[in-house]
């Protein structure tokens, strides 16, 4: 009975997709207030530093990096495509696979000018700004594919998709926790995407604290896993991870702008 109740979960969760709007997202998202460069309490340089830091202190290195849900967005790959060879973005929507090939393809087919954000990661690794034009030509040549996942299957991509010894590394970026009915799917989902990354590989996690709803489009509520920071410790720990570090960033209140009801982001 507890299986069907899952699949039950997992399929609601899915047809809650149906509606989302990768142009309102990014709109809500991913213009100001959350994303002003101005601003030094905005979440982006924030969020961006932190992924600076992520893929250039350390030891993440390898020669495949896999984005998980990748959605309509691609700031969490600017920093790691000077790292990694080969970058592989993935979504479970056809619409967010679209709008990433209208980047991609450099036609003019994309809902959001990444400029900015290309020039705030040129300036975190000591570039001139202007050098965004080659980071936007390193990130073209360095995407290997834009391909489908579904991180509630325990096999979440095509086999033929990944190397067999699998990924160096993984980044995922809010979306576990809201593509998952309660907080089991969400440790389950974990797990599935742990087995696509080679032994001592790296999960760059990246997520929401707090959230229960968030639009993904005008009248698209799709309901969250509502997580604490100490759940977050425990489903890595659940699901087979070692955790290195936990940073966490309160939103400060004008960026909570109805779009969501999120309190916090960790990564
Ligand atoms: C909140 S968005 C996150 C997008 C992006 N990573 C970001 O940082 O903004 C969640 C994403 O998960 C995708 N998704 C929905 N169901 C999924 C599933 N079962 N497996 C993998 N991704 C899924 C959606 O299409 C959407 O792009
Ligand atoms: O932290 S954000 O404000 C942000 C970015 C995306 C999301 C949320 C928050 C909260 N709701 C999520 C629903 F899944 C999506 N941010 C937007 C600017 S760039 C860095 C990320």
């Amino acid at each position: 009975m507890e299986e069907k109740g899952a699949e039950k979960g997992v399929a609601a969760m899915a047809a809650c997709y149906q509606g989302f709007d990768p142009a309102a997202y990014l709109q809500y998202n991913y213009t100001p207030p959350r994303a002003d460069f101005e601003r030094k309490d905005s979440i982006v340089p924030w969020k961006l530093a932190c992924l600076h830091r992520a893929f250039t202190e350390g030891d993440v290195s390898g020669e495949l990096l896999v984005d998980i849900g990748s959605g309509p967005t691609l700031y969490q790959v600017l920093s790691g495509c000077e790292v990694f060879n080969k970058v592989l973005l993935t979504d479970f929507l056809e619409v967010n696979r679209q709008e990433l090939r209208g980047w991609l393809q450099d036609e003019g087919g994309c809902s959001l000018d990444w400029t900015p954000y290309l020039q705030h990661v040129c300036k975190l690794e000591g570039r001139r700004p202007s050098a965004w034009t080659e980071k936007a030509a390193k990130l073209r040549q360095v995407i290997m594919d834009i391909v489908p996942i579904d991180v509630h299957c325990p096999q979440p991509l095509a086999l033929d998709i990944l190397p067999s010894a699998g990924a160096d590394c993984l980044v995922s970026c809010f979306c576990l926790e809201s593509v998952s009915p309660d907080l089991a799917a969400f440790i389950r989902a974990l797990g599935h995407i742990g087995r696509l990354l080679r032994p001592g590989g790296h999960l760059l996690l990246i997520g929401a604290l707090g959230e229960s709803y968030y639009f993904g489009g005008p009248g698209v509520k799709i309901p969250v896993v509502p997580l604490n920071e100490a759940q977050v410790c425990a489903s890595l720990k659940e699901s087979g991870y070692t955790l290195i570090r936990l940073e966490v960033y309160t939103l400060p209140q004008d960026m909570r702008v109805g779009v969501d009801d999120v309190s916090g982001v960790f990564l």
